[in-house]
Formats: structure tokens, C-alpha cells, sequence
């Protein structure tokens, strides 16, 4: 594996793997590795020839200064976990020479950045569209994928890339979760034991969410239930919570008082502690 640590060395082993033949996925990550970013190289390594990570703790998609600093930091197990995973190259920069200045250019997607998650982290999606613009044009590969989880992320990377013609597809991968239910994130090692018990809550409320609309329940029904089964965790403090359209993530057209009838994507999020988790479950009724 390729440990590229500036642009000129990333751009060389890519351009290594295309003199070769080869087409390219990237995933783009945040460091802290588990086993659901593996999932994504595993979906890379499906399609093409050649997997490129990056690994970089974006600052611009970050509110909460503290949230920067205790974000998890663990190098030298995510190098062997992607060599493990059969990962190409992987690109870690420096922060200077991701932004050498203070930056006079942003991405920016407008509907989808201001709503839901969006509205909690001010913010956060024009430094996520703005650090994943950056990364794409390093790498230039054919296509990234990015984790089903970070839902309105997901959204955000699409609806950029089509709107700006970037010609790389992109591709939603399933939520990989811990035996109990948790989805896997970076940050659940912030969690105390305490937490870490109850963040359970999110998936068992996806759950009830997900049964109740197979037996017609409405979406009014369907939010209540999921109100409730997160108040009865003291442990949790419910932050957002919507039921939208997938993709466009555009308010359901029908009653939410009518039985459940359209596709939908519920999207949560609650604090532990310090700690704010999301979750998503897509539904077909
Ligand atoms: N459990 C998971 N299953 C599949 N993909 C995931 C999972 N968790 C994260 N990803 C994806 O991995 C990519 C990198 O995410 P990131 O490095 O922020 O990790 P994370 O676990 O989501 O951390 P965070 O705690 O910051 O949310 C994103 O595309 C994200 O959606
Ligand atoms: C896409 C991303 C790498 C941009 O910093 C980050 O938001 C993440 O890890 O999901
Ligand atoms: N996984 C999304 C990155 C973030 O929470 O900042």
C-alpha cells in the first residue's frame, strides 16, 4: 500500500494505477477505523482495479472546537487495517496543504446543507462538500462511496457531484452495526460503558419504526412511537428526528396521518453525554 502524504504523491500512485489499466474507488474517511469503512473498500475493491483511501480530520466540518480536538486519532491501526482490507494508496495530509489559505472558494449544496443534522452543525455539510470536492479532484477517480449511515451526507455528495458534472459515481453502502444493534461510528469509543449501553436506543426505535410501518401505521404514528421509545432512555436526549423522501429528503407528500403508503428514510439523532449519534433506516411499506 502506497502511504502518500502530500498531493504530488498521491497524483503519482494514481497515476501509477491508470498507467496500468487500472480504474479507481475512493473512500474517503476520517480516521478511527472500524469494520464499517472496511465495508467500504470491500465495495471499491468489488468494482475496481484499485482502492484509494484518504484519511483526514476535516476542520472545516466542525462546529464544536472540542469535538475537534477529542475527535479519535488512531494511525497506525487504520494503516494495518487498510493493508489488511488490500487498500492501494492511501493519501493523510496536512491540513496546511488541504487549505494553504483561508479558503476564498466553498462547495456549498443550499436546501440539503441547512435542514435536519445540518441544522445542528451549522456549517458542517458546505465543510464536508467543500473537503470532499478537494479530495475528488486529488484523486480523480472513477468513483467513491460513501456509508448509508451519514444519510444527509450521502444526499449532499450525490446531489453535488450530479449538479456539478463531476462524472464519478457515487454509491451508498449499507450501515454495518455491532452485535447489539449500534451502528458502528468512530466516535461510540467516546461513549462510557453507561452510554455505550444505551445508544442501543437508536437502533431499537429504528426497529419498532420499521415494524409498525409493515402493519400501516401512519408516519404520525410511526414518529410518536419513536418519541417514546427514546424518552424511555434517560441516558438519551433526542436532537432530531425526520421522515422524508429518500435522496431528495424532501417532506413525505401524503397525511402522516394516513398508513405509511410512499418510500421513506427516517433519520435520527441523539446526544449521550458529549456524544451526539446518528442513524437512518430506509422503508418500503
Ligand atoms: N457503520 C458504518 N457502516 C458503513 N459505513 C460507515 C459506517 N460508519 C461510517 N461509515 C462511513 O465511513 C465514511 C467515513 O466516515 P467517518 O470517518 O466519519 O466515520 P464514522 O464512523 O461515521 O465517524 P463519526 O463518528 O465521525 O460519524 C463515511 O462515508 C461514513 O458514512
Ligand atoms: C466524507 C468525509 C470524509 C469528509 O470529511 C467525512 O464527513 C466522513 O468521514 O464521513
Ligand atoms: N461521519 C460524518 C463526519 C462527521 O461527523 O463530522
Amino acid at each position: 500500500m502506497h502511504v502518500c502524504r502530500s498531493i504530488a504523491a498521491i497524483r503519482d500512485a494514481v497515476a501509477g494505477f491508470r498507467a496500468t489499466g487500472h480504474s479507481v474507488g475512493l473512500v474517503t474517511t476520517m480516521g478511527a477505523l472500524h469494520a464499517g469503512h472496511m465495508s467500504l473498500i470491500a465495495a471499491a475493491k468489488r468494482d475496481h482495479g484499485r482502492v484509494v483511501a484518504t484519511i483526514f480530520v476535516n476542520p472545516t466540518q466542525f462546529g464544536d472546537p472540542k469535538d475537534l480536538e477529542t475527535y479519535p486519532r488512531t494511525e497506525a491501526a487504520d494503516l494495518a487495517m487498510l493493508e489488511a482490507a488490500g487498500c492501494d494508496a492511501v493519501l493523510i495530509p496536512r491540513a496546511d496543504e488541504i487549505y494553504p489559505e483561508a479558503d476564498e472558494t466553498i462547495v456549498e449544496t443550499r436546501d440539503l446543507a441547512v435542514r435536519m443534522h445540518g441544522a445542528l452543525r451549522p456549517g458542517h455539510f458546505r465543510g464536508v462538500a467543500t473537503v470532499v470536492t478537494k479530495l475528488f479532484n486529488i484523486t480523480r477517480p472513477d468513483a467513491a462511496y460513501f456509508g448509508e449511515k451519514d444519510y444527509q451526507q450521502l444526499q449532499v455528495i450525490r446531489r453535488m457531484a450530479h449538479d456539478l458534472h463531476m462524472g464519478i459515481d457515487i454509491h451508498g453502502v449499507p450501515t454495518l452495526r455491532e452485535a447489539d444493534g449500534l451502528a458502528m461510528s468512530s466516535r461510540n469509543v467516546r461513549l462510557t460503558p453507561e452510554d455505550r449501553a444505551a445508544a442501543v436506543c437508536l437502533n431499537r426505535a429504528l426497529d419498532r419504526a420499521e415494524r409498525m410501518a409493515m402493519e400501516r401505521a401512519s408516519p404520525a404514528q410511526i414518529e410518536a412511537a419513536i418519541r417514546a421509545t427514546i424518552a424511555d432512555e434517560p441516558r438519551a436526549t433526542l436532537t432530531g428526528l425526520d421522515i422524508v423522501s429518500p435522496g431528495s429528503l424532501a417532506f413525505l407528500r401524503h397525511s402522516p396521518d394516513a398508513p405509511l403508503s410512499e418510500p421513506a428514510a427516517i433519520m435520527i439523532s441523539a446526544r449521550f453525554g458529549e456524544v451526539l449519534l446518528i442513524d437512518q433506516r430506509e422503508i418500503t411499506p
